[in-house]
C-alpha cells in the first residue's frame, strides 16, 4: 500500500509535499515532505492530533468510554491520562536500566539461536515479547500468549486485516449474521479478560509479598492515587497495552537488521570490529553505546532503509483549516507517509541503498556530531509527530543496541547454503506482509558462531544469567514466606 501511495506522490505531490485523495469516502491528505508534516502535526498539533475511527474495533477511539487502546484513542481525557502514565513508567524503566532484563533476554536469545537457529524468527519475536512481559508483569512465561494477543489486535486494526476495514458496510450487519463482529467480540473479550487476570494476579501476589517490581505493581502501589485512572479496568488496559505495543514494533527493525547484515557483509565486519575493539571482547552494554557509532549508524540506516511502519500512522483533523491556500475540512485524515520522508534524495542521497556512512562521515546532509551521541534513532520521522509521537523511542533504541550488539558479538550472519545445489538461498529484500506494522516474510539464513570460544562464552553467559535470575526469584519468595510465617506466629 505504501508503495502505491509513494507512486502517487511522485505523480501528484509536485513541489507541494502533499496530495489529497479519498479512500472509501474519507478524505485523506497524504504528506510526503517532512516540512509539511511538521507544519501540520507539530505546529498545528492543537487540532491535528485526533485519530481516525477503526471500523472493525469496537469504540476504537474510546469516544464511548471503553478506554482500551491508547494508541488508537481520540484526543480525549482517557488518552491524556494514559499517555502521561505510560510516559512516566517507560521513563522510569529506562532510568533503572530495565532492571537488567534486556541483557538477560538478549543472552537467552543467543543461547536459543545456538540451539535452534532455524527458528530464529519466532525466537526473535519471543525475545521482544519476554522483555515487555517482564517489564509489565515480571513474568517472561507470558510471552507466547502476549505475542498472540498483540498479533490479533494488529491484524484487526490494519487495512489489510478483516475485510470489514475495507468494505465497511459489512461491519454494520446485525451481529447474528455478522461473522466479523462475532470474531472481533471474541478476540476483544479474551484480550480484556487476560489483561484483567494479569492485574488481579499481580494484586494477589502483592498481598502475599511475592510480587517483584513491574508496571502492574507500580500502578497498584501508587498509580491508582496519582494517575486519575478510573479503576482496575482502565489500569489493566493501559498496562496491558504497554506490553503489546513493544513486541512487533521492536521485532521489525531486528528482523530487518538480519537482512541488512546478510546483504552487507562489509558493514557487518565493521560493526564486529568496532565491538571487539571497544568492548574488549565482551558483549556490548548500554554503557558502551557512546563508543559504538558504527553499530548505531547501521541500526539507524536499517530503520531508514526498511522502515517497519512505512505508511506512518494517521492523525485526524478536529477543525476546518486552510493550508497553503487549500481548504481542509474537519475530519480529514493526515497520513505522514514515512516511506516518502525516508526516500527524499535531498536529505538522503542514494536513498534506495543501505549507506550507513551517511550518519558517520562529514559531507552527508544527515551527518551530525558528536559521534558519541549521534547517530541516534530518537526523533526519526518513523516515530510520528507532535502530541501523538511514539512513547517507546528510548526503549526501542536501547533494545536494538543490546540485541543487535549481542548478535554481532556472537555470530556471523550469512545466507544459508542449499546443500543440494551448493548455492546460497536468497534473502529477499522486499517481501513482507502489509499490516500497519510490517515484518519480512519468512526466509532462511545461517547464524555462524564467530568462534568456538565465543559460542561457549555465550552459553556460559546465559547459564550464569539464568541461574542468577532463578536465585533472585527464589530469595524474593523466601523472604516473603518468612515474613508470612512471622506474621502467622505473631497472630
Ligand atoms: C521501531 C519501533 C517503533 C516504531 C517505528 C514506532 C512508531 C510509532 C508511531 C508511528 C506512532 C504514532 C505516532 C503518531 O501518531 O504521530 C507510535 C505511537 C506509539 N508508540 Fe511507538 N513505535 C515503536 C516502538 C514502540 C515501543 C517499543 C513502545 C512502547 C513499549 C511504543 C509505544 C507507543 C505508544 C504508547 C504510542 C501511542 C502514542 C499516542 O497515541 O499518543 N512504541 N509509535
Amino acid at each position: 500500500m505504501w508503495l502505491k501511495f509513494y507512486e502517487w506522490a511522485n505523480k501528484y505531490s509536485g513541489l507541494n509535499g502533499f496530495y489529497m485523495t479519498e479512500i472509501l469516502g474519507s478524505p485523506i491528505l497524504v504528506v510526503t515532505d517532512e516540512a509539511v508534516a511538521e507544519e501540520l502535526m507539530v505546529k498545528r498539533a492543537r487540532y491535528n492530533s485526533d485519530r481516525p475511527t477503526i471500523i472493525s474495533i469496537f469504540d476504537s477511539k474510546s469516544t464511548d468510554g471503553s478506554m482500551e487502546y491508547l494508541p488508537l484513542m481520540g484526543k480525549n481525557q482517557y488518552w491524556a491520562r494514559q499517555r502521561r502514565l505510560t510516559h512516566a513508567y517507560l521513563t522510569e524503566a529506562s532510568n533503572a536500566h530495565y532492571h537488567g532484563i534486556m541483557y538477560h533476554e538478549a543472552k537467552r536469545w543467543l543461547a536459543r539461536l545456538l540451539e535452534d537457529p532455524d527458528n530464529f524468527q519466532s525466537s526473535l519475536e519471543d525475545m521482544a515479547s519476554k522483555v515487555m512481559c517482564q517489564l509489565t508483569w515480571d513474568d517472561p512465561s507470558l510471552s507466547e500468549y502476549c505475542t498472540k494477543s498483540a498479533w490479533g489486535l494488529l491484524t484487526q486494526m490494519s487495512p489489510a486485516g478483516p475485510i470489514t476495514n475495507v468494505l465497511t458496510p459489512l461491519w454494520h450487519l446485525p451481529e447474528v449474521i455478522n461473522p466479523w463482529k462475532r470474531a472481533e467480540r471474541k478476540r476483544h473479550d479474551e484480550q480484556q479478560n487476560w489483561w484483567m487476570e494479569r492485574l488481579v494476579h499481580t494484586r494477589a501476589k502483592m498481598i502475599l509479598g511475592l510480587q517483584r517490581p513491574c508496571f502492574a505493581r507500580q500502578y497498584l502501589e501508587k498509580g491508582h492515587k496519582r494517575s486519575n485512572l478510573s479503576g482496575d479496568y482502565e489500569a489493566s488496559c493501559v498496562v496491558g497495552m504497554i506490553a503489546l505495543v513493544g513486541i512487533f514494533t521492536v521485532a521489525g527493525p531486528l528482523s530487518y537488521w538480519l537482512i541488512s547484515m546478510v546483504h552487507h557483509p562489509q558493514w557487518q565486519g565493521r560493526v564486529q570490529k568496532e565491538i571487539d575493539e571497544e568492548c574488549n571482547g565482551q558483549m556490548p552494554t548500554l554503557e558502551d553505546a557512546p563508543r559504538l557509532p558504527i553499530l548505531r549508524a547501521c541500526i539507524k540506516e536499517t530503520m531508514r532503509w526498511r522502515p517497519n511502519v512505512p505508511t506512518g500512522v494517521a492523525h485526524e483533523m478536529e477543525a476546518d483549516d486552510v493550508y497553503r491556500g487549500y481548504f481542509l475540512a474537519k475530519g480529514t485524515r493526515i497520513l505522514p507517509l514515512d516511506w516518502a520522508f525516508l526516500r527524499n534524495p535531498m536529505k538522503y542521497p542514494d536513498p534506495d541503498n543501505f549507506r550507513p556512512e551517511r550518519w558517520l562521515e562529514p559531507g552527508w546532509p544527515t551527518y551530525q556530531e558528536p559521534l558519541t551521541q549521534f547517530p541516534t534513532i530518537k526523533s526519526m520521522t518513523s516515530f510520528g509527530w507532535g502530541q501523538r509521537q511514539c512513547l517507546g523511542q528510548t526503549l526501542t533504541q536501547d533494545e536494538l543496541i543490546v540485541a543487535c550488539g549481542a548478535l554481532s558479538w556472537c555470530f556471523n550472519l550469512k545466507p544459508k547454503r542449499d546443500l543440494a545445489t551448493g548455492v546460497d538461498m536468497p534473502v529477499p529484500l522486499d517481501k513482507s506482509n502489509s499490516l500497519l506494522i510490517i515484518k519480512p516474510d519468512p526466509f532462511q539464513m545461517t547464524f555462524e558462531p564467530r568462534s568456538e570460544a565465543r559460542k561457549q562464552e555465550a552459553l556460559r553467559l546465559w547459564e550464569e544469567s539464568d541461574a542468577r535470575d532463578k536465585r533472585e526469584r527464589y530469595e524474593f519468595a523466601q523472604k516473603a514466606t518468612i515474613t508470612l510465617e512471622k506474621l502467622r506466629t505473631e497472630i
